[in-house]
């Protein structure tokens, strides 16, 4: 999908001062990584991007659809996976989890069954199908905030710092996942090892897109930064 952040400024209401000043940038890229300092902006950046946040000037559109204007029909479309899979989790069981996010669809009950099925196997979480989630492990969880996403076959997943909550091998395991993604990812982390692979890194500091570059030359820049 085409991205396009025009002339974006963003201050949260009761706040003195922009978290987001003049960020001007268009991405199609299919792995887009987006890095910087604690409150630089980056959740900030990346909400724009399914119009979880409206900017207060400028415009954002995701293939000519405007944030401000056609949220809903951008929603279906771009996927958003936050840090917390608790605050993801909406249902008692897992499998009514993965199921909420096709309600309204225009499926069958058999079609929203069968993609449900689908999905909690390619997630190995098919034995827990009927299972409390708030009770799986926090990579479990994890998994389960992906496939409620990805059940609706989003064309953008946006992912906030996913793994930060996660042990190294389950790290790896979300890593490579997103790896084998078919879908276009943006992908806010402090795990800078996460993008080596990917087409483009943002680097926010103080509200500002600072950089936007290849993976090696944006996270030098970002350890310069912070040194
Ligand atoms: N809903 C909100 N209302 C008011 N201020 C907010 C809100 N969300 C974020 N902020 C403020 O905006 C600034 C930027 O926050 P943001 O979460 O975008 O940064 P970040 O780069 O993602 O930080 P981190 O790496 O710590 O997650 C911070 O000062 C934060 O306190």
């Amino acid at each position: 999908m085409l991205i396009s952040v025009t002339g974006v400024t963003h201050t949260y209401p009761g706040r003195p001062v922009p978290v987001l000043r003049d960020v001007d940038v268009v991405l199609d890229e299919q792995r887009i990584g987006v890095i910087g300092a604690n409150g630089s902006g980056k959740s900030t950046f990346v909400r724009l991007l399914n119009g979880l946040v409206v900017p207060s000037s400028g415009s954002v559109t995701i293939d000519g659809l405007d944030t401000s204007r056609q949220g809903r029909e951008i929603r279906r479309k771009v996927g958003f996976c936050f840090t917390d899979p608790d605050s993801q989790i909406v249902m008692p069981t897992v499998a009514e989890d993965v199921a909420f996010g096709l309600r309204r669809r225009g499926l069958t009950k058999d079609e929203r069954a069968s993609r449900v099925k689908g999905i909690l196997s390619e997630y190995a979480l098919d034995q827990h199908a009927d299972h409390a989630a708030h009770l799986l492990s926090g990579g479990q969880k994890q998994l389960l905030a992906l496939a409620s996403i990805l059940v609706t076959e989003p064309a953008l997943l946006v992912m906030d710092e996913p793994t930060t909550l996660l042990d190294l091998r389950n790290t790896k395991m979300v890593a490579q996942l997103v790896a084998d993604l078919p879908q276009q990812v943006v992908l806010v982390t402090h795990g800078l090892e996460l993008l080596t692979d990917f087409d483009r890194v943002l680097v926010f500091d103080e509200a500002k897109l600072v950089h936007d570059g290849a993976p090696a030359e944006s996270i030098k820049l970002y350890r310069d930064l912070m040194t």
